[in-house]
């Protein structure tokens, strides 16, 4: 099968068509940023992808521009599963300064990496060791001291998507986004509220649903929230990071082709647009084979990878456009530089927030967590 994305097949189009096809598949069309000698080095060096776009919106006149490049880094594992654990964290950690290098480069305010960076996504395996020693502690572990020199040596927000450790609560494990300062800073975290149960997404083996509500943390370059993975099939949720004043919300993640591909250039621009904030999408990239065969509870023959991991990241806008996906095989940053005051003229154009009916649907929902809860179905007498 092709390993083309959306893009490089529009790209064979004719320009009139591309035109068309875009302007009904993406929207209003982001411009493209031209690129630092800096960052086109790091890339053509490292091998990877670099895009960097511009989101068009007229400015307010009673206020200054509030201009924030976003950027959604993707990345494949670096060495084999089998390799010695910290072997492989180390390798990905080198792969991933790079990438903030070229962010960076890119002059980008507020980067996210993908779901559980630090790690292969060994969920799939139901093994709890080797693999989870890979969770650490969220302000003290090797990533957060990594990401947090980080964040400082660039002046960037950072979110770290991790597997934590809690050791104050008997070592649980979450999996957690911890949100650095533009300072280097700790300035909090947001733990995964919905865990899958799906395919070979098996995560309620390692940990439970998150109990950190929907928190926004306020930075220098906006309100940032993480709705992380399968999240993002829960519109309520992107809604109550709306609701506490979201600006950008990133959706870091781990999925698959096979599983989820039709649905992924959907459901960020369909959050980002309902809920008036950016969204920066963010999958991971690559084949991970794991050593022993697992099965995926479908009858199906046993097998070492549950499939390829297509990357596609791409930052969405609250008008409905969006930027082009990186490349779906290849690891890239993506960066798109926004006005944050955007999310307010789109709010105030569309009202979906004036429009809405809370209270409506507190009720409703009030109703229906009742035991004895009857759906409102008003049935054709006929019948
Ligand atoms: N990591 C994760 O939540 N994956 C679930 C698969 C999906 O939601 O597409």
């Amino acid at each position: 099968m092709s390993t083309a994305s959306v893009e490089e097949i529009i790209a064979k189009l004719s320009p009139d068509d591309q035109v068309q096809i875009k302007r009904l598949l993406q929207g209003n069309p982001v411009e493209a940023l031209e690129i630092s000698d800096a960052a086109q080095a790091l890339a053509r060096d490292h091998d990877f992808e670099i895009a960097a776009f511009k989101t068009n919106s007229v400015a307010d006149v009673t206020r200054p521009a509030r201009k924030v490049r976003i950027a959604v880094i993707q990345n494949s594992i670096v060495l084999p599963t089998t390799a010695p654990l910290m072997d492989q964290y180390k390798a990905i950690e080198a792969r991933v300064e790079k990438l903030i290098d070229a962010a960076a480069a890119m002059g980008a305010n507020v980067a996210c990496l993908q779901e559980a960076w630090t790690a292969p996504f060994f969920f799939c395996t139901r093994e709890k060791r080797p693999w989870l020693e890979f969770a650490e502690d969220a302000r003290e572990g090797p990533s957060a001291k990594f990401i947090s020199r980080m964040a400082a040596k660039y002046g960037m927000v950072i979110v770290s998507p991790i597997l934590e450790r809690d050791s104050a609560h008997g070592q649980t494990i979450w999996n957690t986004a911890v949100v650095f300062s533009h300072t280097g800073a700790y300035i909090g975290k947001h733990r995964k509220n919905h865990i899958p149960r799906v395919g070979d997404f098996n995560e309620s083996t390692y940990y439970f649903e998150g109990n950190t509500g929907h928190p926004v943390f306020e930075t220098k370059f906006g309100k940032v929230a993480i709705n992380i993975c399968y999240g993002r099939h829960h519109p309520l949720n992107w809604m109550m990071f709306g609701l506490n004043g979201a600006e950008i919300v990133f959706n870091p993640s781990a999925t698959v082709g096979a599983l989820s591909e039709p649905l992924w250039s959907i459901e960020a621009r369909n959050a980002s647009i309902a809920n008036s904030y950016f969204v920066g999408a963010i999958n991971r990239v690559g084949t991970e084979s794991f050593p022993n065969e697992f099965t995926s509870g479908d009858g199906k023959p046993a097998h070492k990878d549950f499939g390829h991991f297509y990357g596609s990241s791409y930052v969405a806008n609250p008008d409905g456009s969006r930027t082009p996906g990186l490349s779906r095989v290849r690891d890239g940053v993506l960066v798109n530089e926004v006005d944050l005051n955007f999310c307010m003229a789109v709010k105030d154009k569309w009202c979906f927030q004036m429009t809405a009916r809370y209270e409506l649907y507190a009720e409703g929902l009030a109703n229906y967590l009742k035991p004895d809860f009857q759906p409102q179905v008003v049935r054709d007498p006929s019948l």
